[in-house]
This record gives C-alpha cells, structure tokens and sequence, in this order.
C-alpha cells in the first residue's frame, strides 16, 4: 500500500452547467505529504476539494487510495476525511453526539477531544458553539477512524492562535504516521509551517506545484535591509550598480545582491543592522510565476 498515492488528480475539469471552475487539474499527494492548496478568493480550491469527494460534475480521473472516485460512486472514499465550508454539524446534538455519528472507536475520538482541548464544551448542545468551536469540532471529525488522507478547506477559520498550533501539531502528528493532507488557504504564511508541497491555483488553474523548500527559494526573492547609514548605502549601491528601493527607513533589495551586498557594506565600513527575507505575498508570488509563465 505504501507505494500507492494517497490522491491522483489527471486532467480533471469541473463544471456547472457550461461554465468551467476548475481546468485541466493533474497532481498527486503521496502518503504522509501535507499539500497546501494556497489560491486567493474565487480560485477554485472549494470546488477541486468537492470535486474530489465526488460532489460535482467533472471529466479527467480522481483516484484515492488507489480507487477511482464517481460522481455517484464514493467507495473510494472509505479512509477519506473531510471538512468542507461549514462542517457537517447537527445543532441539535451534542459535541460528542455528532462526533459518534462518524466514530468507529471510542479511544480515538477521546484522544481527539482532547488533544483539541474540547472536553469544557463537548456535553453541549452544538447550537451554541462559537465558529472556532463548530471549526474545532469540524476538524475532529475529519480525522476520526485514521483517514488515510484529509482534506480541509480552510481550517484555521475562526481559530484563535492557541488552537491554531494544536491544529498544525496534530496534522503533523498524522502526517507523520502516513497520513496525506490537503488543505486549503488563502493566506500563505498560516500554511508555511506545516506544508511540504505548495499547490498554486489561479482562475481555476493549478499555476505551480513545488516542494516547500524549492518555493521559498521563489517566496523570498526580495529582502528588507536597514544600515546604520542607508544615505552612504544608497550611493555605494549605485555605484556598484546594485537594484534597490529605497524606502523611508529601509532598503529592498534583491536576494541575489545579498552576498555582495554585505562584501560592499563591510568594506565601506557601514554596519548592517538587519536583514530579513520580505514576508511572502500571495499576491505578488501569484503576479511573479504568472508573469514568468507568459515570457
Ligand atoms: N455552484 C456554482 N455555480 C457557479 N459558479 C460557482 C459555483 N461554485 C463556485 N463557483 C465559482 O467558481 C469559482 C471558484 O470558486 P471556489 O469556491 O472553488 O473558490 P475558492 O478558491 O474556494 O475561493 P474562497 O477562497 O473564496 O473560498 C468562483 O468564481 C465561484 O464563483
């Protein structure tokens, strides 16, 4: 079973009606990989996760553990988890009713309640749960019976920081045990620390698929320099015919330069006084490999 790909997506497309969501998808998940699907508003991560749990209308193959996934077949899904937009809960039930509508065994759900620090609340009725809550509770109940992969569709919605981290320990916890994860964001950074492959998509488009440590070589082209003389920095910038924006109190410049950069600064005598890798934005990481693309 080790060998066999957690999720398979060739050539698949998704549609409504006429209109196309999501064109032409083709990646893989291999066991224990943490996928971060990072797109902006609109891109079409929903519609891929629904597409892969054989909730709408598409062409191409999706194959999960090793079986192909219908529209109206989801056998494949058996070691499947899944929190997509609003997790599937029954107001009226109580946390722990909803989580043993899906639990195979009792331990197991136990250790989620409580590695989620959700045992103060988990007798309540789930009506009165807050988002971060109803989220919490989402997440458990895509874990539950050891999936062998886990889709989320932006799961740290509504979680404060605290939660977050426990979320991000336990999906590491799983992937280390073999489970695959996808999972979807917006924002790149709540993403960077547990991801191992970073998944563009753009107009439902998949533009880049990388490993974590290949993509932040892209992510941190651009660096933030301050000098204890950026005046002096400045000039011997220019004469050195090195790229730099200046900025109010700060330099951008890029991470090739950076070497020489602290050579020249050395040498003039002017002391750095920070340096730090810009923080990466979607946006302009989305900008950049677009316009690589086109030439
Ligand atoms: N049932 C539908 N009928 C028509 N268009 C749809 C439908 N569902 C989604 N879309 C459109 O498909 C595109 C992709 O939507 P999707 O929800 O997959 O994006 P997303 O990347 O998950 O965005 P967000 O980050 O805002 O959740 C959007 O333009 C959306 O308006």
């Amino acid at each position: 079973m080790k060998n066999i790909n957690a999720l398979q997506l060739d050539n698949v497309s998704t549609f409504v009606g006429k209109t196309v969501l999501v064109k032409n998808a083709t990646f893989e998940v291999k066991p224990g990989e943490i996928i971060g699907l990072i797109g902006p508003n609109g891109a079409g991560k929903t519609t891929i996760m629904k597409t892969i749990l054989g909730l709408m209308k598409f062409k191409g193959k999706v194959v999960v553990n090793g079986r192909e996934v219908y529209e109206n077949d989801h056998q494949a899904l058996d070691k499947a988890g899944a929190l997509i937009e609003h997790p599937a809960i029954y107001p009226f039930l109580t946390g722990i009713q909803n989580l043993t509508l899906y639990a195979h065994d009792q331990k197991d759900m136990a250790n989620l309640i409580s590695e989620l620090q959700m045992s103060s609340y988990i007798n309540n009725k789930a009506k009165g749960y807050s988002l971060g809550m109803k989220q919490k509770l989402g997440i458990a109940i895509a874990l539950l019976n050891q999936p062998q992969i886990v889709i989320l569709d932006e799961p740290m919605n509504g979680l404060d920081i605290e939660s977050t981290i426990k979320v991000r320990k336990l999906i590491k916890r799983y992937s280390d045990q073999g489970t695959a994860f996808l999972i979807s964001s917006h924002i790149l950074s709540e993403l960077q620390k547990v991801m191992t492959r970073v998944v563009l998509i753009s107009g439902g488009q998949i533009i880049l698929n990388k490993e974590v440590a290949e993509f932040e070589k892209i992510s941190h082209q651009k660096y933030h320099l301050t000098t204890e003389n950026n005046k002096l920095a400045k000039k011997i910038f220019a004469a050195y015919q090195i790229t730099f924006k200046a900025k109010e109190n700060y330099l951008i410049v890029s991470q090739k330069d950076i070497y020489k950069i602290e050579d020249l600064l050395f040498n003039e005598g002017v002391h750095l006084k920070e340096i730090l890798p810009l923080e990466a934005n979607l946006e302009r990481i989305v900008v950049d490999v677009l316009e690589k693309k086109r030439g």
